[in-house]
């Protein structure tokens, strides 16, 4: 079976991973499955795009392999964006999920329901040695809860509803999300690439 590295150490990007490229017929491993511990790429980019590209290029130019990359977001718009490319590490440097959506959802408490509106953002960046890195962009609109629902995914599942959905991401399954997800819609852009592998 083919084998894909991704550039991430976050352990519910590795999991949609896993999942997405199996109907591929493609194995994917984390930064976390290497024995040799990898340092952190900092993630100085004013964008999503800038970010994905940097951690691709990185961990491809020091493994001399090539390299898929993921950073994504959450966009509200009732706070002008925020948290954005800073979703990680929004409440604190120790990136702690629980943290991250409790802070929005007390930053959302004045938003009325129709200034709820939101984004999940991902881009993916696949780097080669001695080729031009590729970036797609995918997204997946939806509004903001008023409370935490929902025990699967990760980050900020639990208080995000995709539109035309009553369900939170953090309710739906695995493969459901999958099928709507930012990561979902921007390695289906990656198809033709993928198929090419
Ligand atoms: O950089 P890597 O190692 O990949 O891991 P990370 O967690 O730091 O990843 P990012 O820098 O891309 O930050 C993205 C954050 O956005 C949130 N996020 C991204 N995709 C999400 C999803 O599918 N569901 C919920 N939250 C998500 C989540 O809080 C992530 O930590
Ligand atoms: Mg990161």
């Amino acid at each position: 079976m083919k084998k894909w590295l991704i550039a991430t150490k976050n352990k519910g990007k590795a999991k949609d991973f896993k999942l997405l490229f199996e109907k591929h017929g493609i194995e994917v491993i984390s930064l976390l499955d290497l024995e040799e511990p990898i340092e952190d790429v900092e993630e100085t980019g004013m964008t999503f795009e800038e970010n994905a590209t940097l951690k691709a290029e990185t961990i491809s130019k020091k493994l001399a392999m090539p390299v898929l990359a993921d950073d994504s977001g959450l966009e509200i718009d009732f706070l002008d964006g925020r948290p954005g490319v800073y979703s990680a590490r929004y409440a604190g440097e120790d990136k702690n999920d629980h943290n991250n959506l409790h802070k929005v959802l007390t930053e959302m408490k004045r938003a009325p329901d129709e200034k709820r509106t939101a984004r999940f953002v991902c881009v993916l960046a696949v780097a080669r040695p001695g080729k031009e890195t590729i970036t797609k962009r995918g997204i997946c609109e939806g509004t903001i809860t008023r409370e935490p629902i929902g025990t699967n995914g990760f980050g900020y599942d639990p208080i995000f509803q995709p539109n035309g959905m009553t369900k939170t991401m953090a309710e739906l399954s695995p493969s459901e999300k999958n099928n709507i997800s930012h990561r979902g819609n921007a390695l289906d852009k990656l198809e033709n690439w993928v198929k090419g592998q």
